[in-house]
């Protein structure tokens, strides 16, 4: 071969890699751009590489309060339309939005062509891999909630959880007793507080009373312990300025537990979070949070089955008691021995323990966090619902105790269920339910493919904004039969976005007195729904019924300033307000209560 047949072959062969390698990088940009499912509307700025990513970060960046629910909401109202899709990651399907409520219902009671969608996993699997909350509806799945089957039952919320959560939220009224002492009137920031409680309150849920680690103590000895000068410094302040109270010394255990429960918060809205969990669990710090937080529940654990076979299962405290029994029963169903120390048990009840506290902390929190706000703002409401307190406690009301545990769970208070559920429908602590398409299907008349996610708004149009106009004949054939039949749930849209428990209540007709709760007046998704809905909202609504009554029980919540009575969020692992605090008066039970 001479030198110009040499040079003709290598020419040819770069010409050949070049083009091959031209139409590689073609086809690789038509997979990564999106490819929008026909018919359903989406944003036409974002048919490109990385889809909606820029314009959901331009909006987080330009928005005051804006997140990517805030984006999907916006996106929805610009194209006028129930469902939309937009493009989050670049190779991946289009994720469906679905704003319409009896659609909803349907996807999440009814129709079985739709499961846990990968991307609830996505925020915990880092964590907690095998972990029933994103498992697929299947024997997995169930073999797994059996286990903690008795824990929502009433009987176990009465009489074990109950009075753990009663306890720590008493220390948290002695807490904010000093501090409202203190402060005189001024505002502090309150979500610390309630973040720490709603952490005791599953620890204590899931070990019993007795489990030593406890975030509110420390913050009682620090605020206890303030010296004249740090109370001078408070007395010198103006009636808006904020009071910043010592936190005190947080255990290293529930450190550890609150830094992994955060981490979820890295992974929100990431487009590559199985990478994003391999890097951040990698983090030394993280590394070690993990080494803690397992062998703190692992020592609970052991000190569980000490504890069982000390009484023989007759006492039960704790989450951990109880599964320990329930171990036994399958044991005895199954014919064999029950081994309460063997590694699977202990990493079973581990790993449901971690998956409360994973599920629960920041969602309880965040209820708890807008309960105050809602309180604050509406003093009317505020004052209905302790005059609706004062009538069911009558012998209460000038002995200076509050309520106890038993008086507040066997009481029926139509008004504070009416309360409860309103703030659950307004706070939309988590703000979306998704789903994945099984096989190929339909929703409101569109073809969907196998393997779509649907996300469905909690706080979208129809249940806090008006609802879309949607044709019948578009709804599947259990949604028009539930509209044809009258078993359709709307609220009336004038006045749906504003926080009114009595859109809960049915008013009696008789002397006007008579009033009752009804918990199916309209639509609700705080907690999904269905098989897969919230495992833990009993538990959810003991704490907040707890929580009513003894903060209001208590104190008088009155109005902050402004610049923090804004109702902003920020979404990290929920929707979280960006600015909670508390301004209080001590009610003093011998004077009247108004
Ligand atoms: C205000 C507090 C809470 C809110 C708003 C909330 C909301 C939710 C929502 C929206 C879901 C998804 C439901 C669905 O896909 O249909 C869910 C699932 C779940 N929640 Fe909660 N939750 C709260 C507190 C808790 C607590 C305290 C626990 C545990 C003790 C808990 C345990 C779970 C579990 C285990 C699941 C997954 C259920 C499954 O897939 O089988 N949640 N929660």
């Amino acid at each position: 071969m001479d030198i110009d047949t040499t040079f003709h072959v290598t020419w040819t062969t770069l010409s050949f890699v070049a083009v091959a390698l031209a139409l590689s990088v073609l086809r690789l940009y038509q997979l990564a751009i999106p490819k929008p499912i026909p018919g359903i509307p989406y944003n036409k700025t974002s048919k490109k590489l990385l889809g909606d990513v820029p314009a959901i970060v331009e909006h987080m960046a330009k928005t005051e309060g804006g997140t990517f629910v805030t984006y999907i909401l916006k996106s929805m109202e610009s194209l006028d339309s129930p469902l939309i899709q937009i493009f989050i990651r670049p190779f991946g399907k289009p994720h469906l939005v679905l704003g319409d409520y009896p659609e909803a219902y349907d996807i999440l009671m009814r129709r079985r062509e739709f499961d846990r969608s990968p991307t609830l996993g996505d925020l915990v699997k880092g964590l907690t891999p095998d972990l029933h909350i994103h498992l697929k509806t299947n024997d997995t799945w169930k073999a797994q909630r059996r286990l903690i089957q008795d824990l929502m039952t009433p009987s176990f919320l009465h009489n074990v959880a109950g009075p753990v959560l009663y306890q720590n939220l008493g220390l948290l009224i002695d807490l904010w007793r000093m501090k409202s002492h203190i402060a005189n009137g001024r505002p502090w920031k309150a979500a610390d507080d309630i973040n720490q409680m709603a952490l005791n309150g599953l620890t204590g849920f899931s070990f019993g009373e007795d489990f030593k680690h406890s975030a509110i103590k420390p913050a009682l000895l620090a605020v206890q312990g303030m010296d004249e000068e740090a109370l001078a410094i408070i007395r010198r302040k103006g009636p808006d300025e904020f009071v910043e109270f010592p936190k005190g010394q947080e255990s290293t255990a529930l450190r550890a537990i609150r830094e992994l429960t955060e981490t979820v918060g890295e992974v929100q809205g990431n487009p590559v979070p199985a990478l994003t969990w391999a890097y951040v669990t990698r983090k030394p710090r993280i590394r070690k949070a993990i080494r803690i937080k397992e062998d703190c529940i692992e020592k609970e654990l052991m000190n569980g089955v000490q504890r069982w076979e000390e009484t023989s299962g007759r006492v039960i405290k704790s989450a951990v008691d109880q599964m320990i029994v329930r171990e036994k029963r399958l044991a005895e169903k199954e014919g064999r021995t029950p081994n309460f120390f063997s590694r699977v048990m202990i990493d079973e009840c581990g790993l449901k323990i971690f998956g409360f506290i994973l599920a629960g902390h920041e969602t309880t929190s965040t209820a708890l966090n807008w309960t105050l706000k809602y309180l604050a703002d509406y003093p009317s409401i505020q004052s209905e619902l302790r005059e609706a307190l004062r009538r069911a406690f009558p012998t209460l009301g000038y002995s200076g105790r509050s309520p106890s545990i038993n008086e507040i769970t066997s009481t029926s208070i139509p008004y504070l269920d009416a309360v409860i559920e309103e703030i659950l429908r307004c706070a939309g602590a988590i703000p979306v339910v998704d789903r994945v398409a099984t096989a190929d299907t339909e929703l409101l008349g569109h073809h969907i493919p196998k393997g779509t996610v649907v996300t469905c708004l909690v706080t979208g149009p129809s249940l806090l904004s008006a609802a879309f106009d949607v044709e019948i004949s578009r709804r599947s054939p259990t949604s028009q039969s539930d509209v044809k039949e009258g078993r359709h749930r709307s609220w009336d849209p004038a006045g749906i976005s504003r926080f009114n428990p009595d859109r809960w209540i049915i008013r009696g007709n008789g002397n006007g007195d008579e009033i009752e709760f009804n918990p199916t007046a309209g639509p609700q998704l705080a907690f999904g729904l269905g098989t897969r809905g919230c495992y833990g909202k009993r538990l959810v609504y003991l704490e907040m019924r707890i929580f009513l009554t003894l903060i209001l029980w208590n104190f008088e919540l009155l109005p902050c300033p402004p610049a923090v009575s804004t109702y902003h969020a920020k979404l990290i692992a929920s929707n979280e307000p960006t600015h909670t605090y508390v301004r209080l008066r001590e009610i003093s039970r011998e004077k009247t209560i108004n």
